[in-house]
């Protein structure tokens, strides 16, 4: 019987990682699950996260498995399936990873006896939708266009006008697909899931208007030509104000370069260590349990790598 996969996608810190630990958390899984983390930067993080849940996760890392990574994560699929035979893969693409692409990879020669695809979901942060739009659309609306379930992420925030523009929008790029835009808190995960494995269609809200989008041409398809990482594994202890006061100067000058993601875990005093999460507009910092090794991972445009080298090891 063939292994079911499900592909959680998502543009940069979208909530994927979140998503995935949610469904684990609420043991939604009968089946012995193995999760592949694709990360685009070279320091892998999302993993680390996920493994305290106990459950086996396969790290592939600096790039995407839709593109420069397509052999290695075959590899993965072949080992997994016999080392570990699970009854479920589930897959977090990198952010800037095209979803049509990786489908593509699963039915691949190589895979199409082995696996097969259940889940399409794609994670749309509502609060981002037209900065990702505008200038990333190539690979936001990919991520859009071939998910069967999209669910939006930060709609507590979010007014319920703007949540339906941004629905209008993601209509237009994908008619079929469910979009669910409750607040994840208030759902019970498992009725997303049915729906997701159900795939069926929902209805169309027809009240809500237009919402405008420039659309930036982007001609280069291949993420590698229009994203560039920069990552830090370090024993440096830091301070939480330090790490605000560095992630809060990415939102109000572009001297590091366009700074679409920055996640990080690092030790600050005392034996603690916290986790910080930056997107456009947005810093999340919390206090976690104590790791090993510091790792920082930065992705963005026209990334100033010397700048960013230095001020975090300036402190
Ligand atoms: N307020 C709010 N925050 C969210 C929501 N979803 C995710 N976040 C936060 O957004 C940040 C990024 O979430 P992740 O789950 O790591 O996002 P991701 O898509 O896995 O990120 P990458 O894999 O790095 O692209 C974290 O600080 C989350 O707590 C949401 O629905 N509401």
């Amino acid at each position: 019987m063939k292994i079911k996969i499900d592909i959680i996608s998502g543009f940069l810190g979208a909530g994927k990682t979140t998503l995935i630990k949610e469904m684990i958390s609420q043991k939604l899984y009968n089946e012995k699950v193995v999760i592949i983390e694709n990360e685009f930067g070279e320091v892998g993080i999302d993993g680390e996260l996920i493994r305290e849940s106990g459950l086996e996760i396969k790290e592939i890392n600096s790039g995407c498995i839709c593109c420069s990574l397509t052999q290695d994560f075959e590899k993965s699929i072949e080992e997994i399936i016999e080392k570990i035979n699970p009854g479920r893969i589930i897959i977090e693409p990198s952010g800037v990873g095209k979803l049509s692409e990786i489908i593509k990879a699963c039915k691949s020669e190589r895979l199409e006896d082995l696996i097969q695809v259940n889940m399409l979901i794609t994670v749309v942060d509502v609060e981002r939708f037209c900065l990702y739009i505008s200038n990333f659309g190539e690979f936001f609306e990919d991520q859009i266009k071939n998910a069967k379930t999209i669910l939006l992420s930060r709609t507590n925030n979010t007014g319920k006008e703007e949540i339906e523009l941004v629905t209008r929008e993601i209509q237009k790029i994908n008619s079929r697909g469910n979009i669910v835009s409750t607040p994840w808190q208030e759902l019970k995960l498992n009725t997303i899931i049915s729906l997701a494995e159900k795939n069926t269609i929902s209805p169309i809200n027809k009240k809500v208007k237009n919402i405008r989008v420039v659309k930036e041409k982007v001609k280069k398809s291949n993420s590698h030509k229009v994203f560039q990482s920069w990552g830090l594994e370090t024993p440096r202890i830091f301070t939480k104000n330090k790490i605000e006061d560095i992630v809060r100067k990415f939102d109000i000058s572009k001297e590091y370069g366009n700074i679409l993601r920055a996640k990080g875990i690092v030790e600050i005093q005392d034996n603690r260590w916290i986790q910080f999460n930056y997107v456009p507009g947005d810093i999340q910092i919390t206090e976690v349990s104590p790791n090993y090794n510091g790792k920082v991972s930065i992705i963005g445009t026209g990334l100033n790598k010397n700048k960013l080298n230095k001020i975090f090891h300036d402190i």
